[in-house]
This record gives C-alpha cells, sequence and structure tokens, in this order.
C-alpha cells in the first residue's frame, strides 16, 4: 500500500496548492473527472468564451437605438464551440502532463473515498496518508420532474459541446446558468424558453436587481415565471423534447430540440464516504471546516465548493491560498476571509453584487439608507442613451459605510471592484468618491454619483 505525506482529492482549485515549497512532501493528486475541474472545463472559462460572442451577437439590438444600423449575419457555433475547446482541452491535458511529470507527486485518474481517516480507496487501490485536501467540488442537482429519464437533457456540464446550435431550447433554472445561458443562445439566435418556479430570475439578488433583470430578459426570451416542469417525454418525431408545464395559465407544453437543467449545484462531499473520516458535513451537504478550512478532521482540511455555499472560482481559489499556507504552516495558521464576497452573473445585462442586499440589512436589523443611480444619468450613460441600468448601494446610517452593492448593466462586473475595495477596507463612500481623481466622462462616473447619494 503506498503512503503519502499528502492527498489532494479535486484537480481544481486544488491542483493549485503543491507548488516548490511542498517538494520535499510525496504527494497523490486525484481526480475522477477532466483534468483541471469545473472552471477551466465547463465552468466559468468556457462560458465566458460564449459569452463575450454573445454580447457581439447582441451588439445590433443595442446599436438601433443610437442610429448605428448593425446586421448580424451568422453566429458561427461550431467554429465558437472549436475555437473555445481547442484552447481549453489542451490547457487542462497540458496541466495533468506537467503534473504528472512532477517527480513528488502521483496523479490519479480514478473516483476516491474514505476507508478510515487516514486510507481512502482510489479506484482499485488503497493508499494512506498523513494529512489530505477535499477539494471535491460540485455537480449539477437533477430535479425528480416525471420522464426525465427517458429523455436526452443537457447540463452545464454538455451544452457547451452541442454538436450544432439548436433552434431551440428549454431551459429550467432562473438563476446562473439560467441566465447566463439564456442571454448565450438567445443572442446565437436559439429561441430560448426559460422556466421558473417564482416570479423572478436571479432571486439570490437585490430586489431591485432581480425584477429589472427579470423586466429585460423577458424582452429577449420567453419567459415562464410562476411556473412548474410536470413532466417530460421525447418529443414525436424523433428529436427534440417536449415539456409539460403548470403556469398562472394552467397547463401548457413547449417543444424544443434541447432541454437545459439549470437546478442548482450540490456539493460532492456525499460522494467521499466522509463518515469514515470523521468528517462532519453540514444538513446543507457542505463539509464542514471553521476559520483556517480545517475540517473537523485534525489532519482534514476543504476549500471550494464542497465545502463552500459561495459555489464561486475566486472563493474557491481564495481557500485554497489559505490551505496551502497552512498546509507548510501548522503553527502559524490564517483565517479566511469570507466578509466581502463578491458575484457576478455574466447575462445581458451583467449583474453584480457585494454584501448585503436592502431586504437581508434590514431583516438583520441594520438601519440602512439605500439610493440608487442611473446609468442614463451619468455622461457616458449619455452616450449610451441608456435607460435600464443602475447602481444600487446600501449603507449603514450608523457608521455611514457600505454593506452592500448591487449593480446591474454593461460592464457590472468590473465597475463593481472600486466598492468592493471600500468595503474589503472599510473606506467611507465620500473618501471614496472625493479622496481620488474619477476619469471624465468615463462610465465609473456612474459608481462616483452613486457614493455621493450617500450621507456624508
Ligand atoms: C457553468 C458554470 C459557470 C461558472 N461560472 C463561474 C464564474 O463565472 N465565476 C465564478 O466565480 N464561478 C463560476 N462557476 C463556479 C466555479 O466553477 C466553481 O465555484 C469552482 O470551479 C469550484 O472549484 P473547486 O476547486 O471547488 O471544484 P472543481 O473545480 O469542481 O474540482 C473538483 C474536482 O473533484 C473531482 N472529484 C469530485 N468527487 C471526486 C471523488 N469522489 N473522487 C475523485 N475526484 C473527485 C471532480 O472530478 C473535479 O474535477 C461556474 C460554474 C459553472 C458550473
Ligand atoms: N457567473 C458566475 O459566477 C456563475 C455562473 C454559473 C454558475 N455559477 C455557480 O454555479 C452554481 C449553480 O448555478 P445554477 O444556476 O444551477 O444554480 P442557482 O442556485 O443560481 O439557480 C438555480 C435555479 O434553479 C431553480 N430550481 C431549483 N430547483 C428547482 C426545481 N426542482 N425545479 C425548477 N427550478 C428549480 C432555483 O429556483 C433557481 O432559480 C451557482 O450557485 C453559482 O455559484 C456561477
Amino acid at each position: 500500500m503506498q503512503h503519502f505525506d499528502l492527498v489532494i482529492i479535486g484537480s481544481g482549485s486544488g491542483n493549485s496548492i503543491p507548488d516548490e515549497r511542498f517538494a520535499d512532501l510525496s504527494i497523490a493528486l486525484v481526480d475522477k473527472g477532466v483534468f483541471g475541474g469545473t472552471c477551466l472545463n465547463v465552468g466559468c472559462i468556457p462560458t465566458k468564451m460564449f459569452v463575450h460572442p454573445a454580447d457581439l451577437a447582441a451588439s445590433p439590438g443595442h446599436a438601433a437605438r443610437l442610429g448605428v444600423d448593425l446586421e448580424l449575419r451568422a453566429v458561427h457555433f461550431a467554429e465558437i464551440r472549436d475555437r473555445i475547446f481547442g484552447r481549453i482541452d489542451p490547457i487542462s491535458e497540458g496541466g495533468l502532463k506537467w503534473r504528472s511529470s512532477n517527480e513528488n507527486v502521483i496523479v490519479f485518474r480514478e473516483p476516491a473515498h474514505f476507508l478510515d481517516p487516514h486510507t481512502l480507496r482510489v479506484g482499485d487501490e488503497t493508499i494512506t496518508a498523513d494529512r489530505f485536501v477535499l477539494a471535491a467540488g460540485s455537480r449539477p442537482i437533477i430535479p425528480d420532474v416525471p420522464g426525465l429519464d427517458s429523455v436526452r437533457y443537457h447540463t452545464s456540464d454538455t451544452v457547451m459541446r452541442l454538436p450544432e446550435l439548436p433552434r431551440s431550447m428549454v431551459i429550467v433554472g432562473g438563476g446562473y446558468i439560467g441566465a447566463e445561458f439564456a442571454h448565450v443562445f438567445s443572442s446565437y439566435g436559439t429561441r430560448v424558453t426559460v422556466v421558473v418556479r417564482g416570479d423572478r430570475m436571479l432571486r439570490g439578488e437585490d430586489a431591485e436587481v432581480s425584477e429589472r433583470f427579470t423586466d429585460l430578459i423577458r424582452r429577449r426570451v420567453d419567459l415562464r415565471t410562476g411556473t412548474a416542469v410536470t413532466a417530460v417525454r421525447p418529443a414525436g418525431g424523433g428529436s427534440g423534447v417536449t415539456v409539460s408545464l403548470d403556469g398562472p395559465d394552467g397547463a401548457a407544453e413547449v417543444t424544443a430540440d434541447v432541454l437545459l437543467v439549470a437546478t442548482g449545484r450540490a456539493p460532492n462531499g456525499d460522494t467521499l464516504a466522509l463518515d469514515a473520516a470523521g468528517v462532519a458535513v453540514g444538513e446543507d451537504g457542505y463539509v464542514v471546516v471553521d476559520a483556517h478550512q480545517r475540517t473537523t478532521a485534525e489532519h482534514i482540511w476543504a476549500l471550494g465548493d464542497v465545502a463552500s455555499p459561495d459555489q464561486l472560482k475566486h472563493v474557491a481559489n481564495h481557500e485554497a491560498r489559505v490551505v496551502q499556507h497552512n498546509l507548510l504552516h501548522p503553527d502559524a495558521l490564517v483565517e479566511a476571509d469570507h466578509r466581502f464576497v463578491p458575484h457576478a452573473v455574466f447575462s445581458d445585462p451583467q449583474v453584480a453584487s457585494v454584501g448585503l442586499t436592502e431586504d437581508r440589512a434590514r431583516e438583520q436589523g441594520l438601519d440602512v439608507v439605500a439610493v440608487t443611480q442611473q446609468y442614463g444619468d451619468v455622461a457616458f450613460g449619455w452616450a449610451m442613451e441608456d435607460t435600464d441600468h443602475f447602481v444600487k448601494l446600501v449603507a449603514d446610517r450608523r457608521t455611514g459605510l457600505l454593506v452592500g452593492a448591487h449593480l446591474i448593466g454593461p460592464e457590472a462586473s468590473s465597475l463593481i471592484q472600486t466598492l468592493i475595495q471600500a468595503m474589503s477596507f472599510g473606506q467611507h463612500p465620500h473618501a471614496v468618491a472625493r479622496g481620488q481623481y474619477w476619469i471624465h466622462p468615463a462610465l465609473a462616473e456612474v459608481v462616483e454619483n452613486a457614493l455621493l447619494k450617500l450621507p456624508a
């Protein structure tokens, strides 16, 4: 039986841990799937590479009201797909090759689960180790819909490799993935129907942002709010899927070439037999960790989607750096910083957010003031003739400090960075607004003006 100093389960963010400082340790890196994990292969990277062409394809619609007559002649889906994966697949393969060439690292490409706190079953082999890192990520949740097993359905894992652009698509779920792929495929020319149970998409966002997003995306897709999927069956005549719905107007059916299920992701801790290792898992399925990313077993650490309900790559990366440090410096542990975790939804429009929504802040008993700045009321917003987008800030009336920032509109994912910085460093909104120059007439003035609307 092989013994290792360290075993890492998961080659996504887990693969960033072993660097030259680990050269003296014998390491096993275990991954049953494609090397490099979700973000690289089926997550952040390829989706955004599909989103950017979608932004371009959607631009004739935006240009028209500015007097620019653009015409979208064609979207070459197969070319886009092959360009994207022609770039990504070699990175995954190269990463595997390089990691396998490390003298102190053995890569196992099999599923792993614990037999006892120091013993792991990996495929047909059994290995032991002094210390472990759980970086096993998450997987798509497949809802219990009658008939789903009888049709070919897609998740984000497969939909980006479709052989051709579908003429029509039904997306179930109104979260991040539903919002991003609704933009991608509708911009490319697919007729998209989005089915959501509640009355809005992106329900986790500030209510005003979620409402505005829902109104805007409704112009581009057939959005069925307040609607449940009751059954699914193969469409008559061969390919395609017929989806039975129950909505505000009663029962309905939609038939489409492709069904995309985007109803959340479950952490993979349940695949690791963590009971045998003495690692506690919360009721929500996430591995329980302390502020140092240590699990309830002293020698086992966890990071990323397997332990973090945020399910975001920048969080997984941060936690990987914390675990890396703590493995190297057991006598000088550092804590993960989860105070101000931002996120962005790369749809059209973009949405970006950090901190508390206005409702959540009030639920927590904070005395808050909320202000809104329209893009259309700053100079670059005039240039864009913008009427739809805004920045909303929520501040604590007592301290004057920001507790939340919520943006919907062009470049929201970049514009928010100043606000993340202000919150992270405890900077007063007016100090941020007046303590530096803001380039005129850049779009960032929408953030400056929003800050100035808060009490001094
Ligand atoms: C479509 C999509 C788009 C996304 N876009 C963004 C974005 O724009 N920005 C952002 O911040 N986040 C985004 N995310 C989320 C982001 O991808 C994840 O938060 C991040 O990749 C998680 O990294 P990780 O290291 O925790 O897990 P992963 O990268 O998922 O790595 C886990 C690895 O563990 C392996 N594994 C699991 N179980 C076992 C087992 N029992 N034995 C052996 N190996 C196992 C898996 O094969 C996998 O390779 C997106 C996710 C998706 C699905
Ligand atoms: N830009 C980004 O950072 C980005 C992009 C994509 C994915 N992600 C990550 O991946 C995770 C998963 O994305 P997601 O969109 O699948 O999840 P999500 O949690 O964002 O949204 C899930 C949606 O499915 C709905 N839903 C859940 N169960 C359902 C059911 N049984 N029937 C019908 N609808 C149901 C929910 O109401 C919600 O609208 C996200 O939480 C996010 O952390 C991030």
